[in-house]
């Protein structure tokens, strides 16, 4: 078999969804875990069997920290099985969000995560990563193959489709490319609030010198994680007289409560692509995700080629 897309139990839906899309062989990685915490995995060729010429791992990478050993586990044992090609499908990318030492002495956790996502695979997929600082994915994974993807354009469409003339709105400046690119595809008027952030759970937040009075409003973002950012964006709009404020994000993380945190300050309706598995997944990644793929395992495709999918 030449190429096989392997998968986790929990994440069955979306990873078949893409082997569909792609006509690929789907199997799953069996996963025990210990009474002392430890993984064992199970991949579907035996030693000294065939073992497929490249295989694509599908991981989203919220909850990372177990993911990342899976991660080392698999890789390091499909080389050593004589696996070749070696692609990670990361809807979600982890540990992206540390990009600088804030204070003396923190661990740059985005380049030492990249760095070994670059060394246990040829290829790395991914979607809307929080690249703030950086241009490039390559930047954080030393990888000529390394692609950026976007669920905006997917969920600005659904935004048209659902509302007549919104109003959107990014929560702080590192949301502007995502608010602009939307804003650019749909012609809806939109605006950037300014955000300071005191710590994981506080923020505040200024809204822009624009009207919004009245206004159905979408907030759009890359992540939702302790729901902050958004519900302190949500109760400014509509106290400044928004008519509603639904939100749209990529990453629907919802760490803990957030999702309460978010609905109590107001927000109504929430829609995200299915990068994390969550109620409110409104939009399949698997077109977008089959298409860079697919570019990606063509040999002699360009890397890079997907990045404005
Ligand atoms: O406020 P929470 O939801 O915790 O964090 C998500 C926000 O923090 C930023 O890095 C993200 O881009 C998003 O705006």
């Amino acid at each position: 078999m030449a190429t096989l897309l392997l998968h986790f139990e929990d994440e069955n839906v979306p990873a078949r969804r893409l082997a569909e899309a792609m006509e690929l062989s789907a199997a799953l990685i069996e996963r025990h875990r210990f009474p002392d915490e430890e993984l064992r995995l199970t991949l579907p060729f035996a030693e000294g069997g065939p073992v497929p010429d490249t295989l694509v791992v599908y991981r989203s990478l919220d909850r990372p920290n177990d993911k990342l050993v899976e991660l080392l586990l698999i890789a390091r044992h499909a080389r050593q099985q004589g696996a070749r090609r070696l692609v990670l499908v990361a809807p979600y990318l982890a540990y992206m969000r540390q990009d600088i030492a804030f204070h003396p002495g923190e661990v740059v956790s985005q380049t030492i995560v990249g760095g070994f996502l670059g060394e246990l695979f040829d290829g790395v997929i991914t979607v809307d990563p929080h690249l703030h600082r950086i241009d490039h994915l390559q930047e954080a994974i030393p990888l000529d193959q390394a692609v950026t993807l976007s669920g905006v354009p997917r969920l600005a469409e659904l935004i048209a489709a659902r509302l007549d003339d919104p109003l959107l709105v990014g929560p702080d400046a590192e949301s502007a490319q995502w608010v602009e690119g939307a804003a650019a595809a749909t012609g809806f008027d939109h605006g950037v609030c300014r955000k300071v952030r005191h710590g994981d759970t506080r923020v505040d937040i200024e809204l822009p010198g624009i009207d919004v009075d009245g206004r159905q409003v979408v907030l759009i973002d890359d992540v939702a994680s302790s729901g902050h950012t958004l519900a302190r964006a949500a109760e400014a709009l509509l106290g400044a007289g928004a008519a509603s404020v639904d939100v749209a994000v990529t990453h629907a993380l919802f760490a803990g409560n957030a999702f309460e945190v978010m609905k109590n300050a107001g927000v109504g309706k929430v829609w995200s692509t299915d990068c994390i598995i969550h109620p409110s997944n409104a939009i399949s990644m698997a077109p977008v995700l089959a298409d860079a793929l697919g570019r990606m395992l063509v040999k002699g495709a360009k890397p890079g080629d997907a990045r404005t999918a």
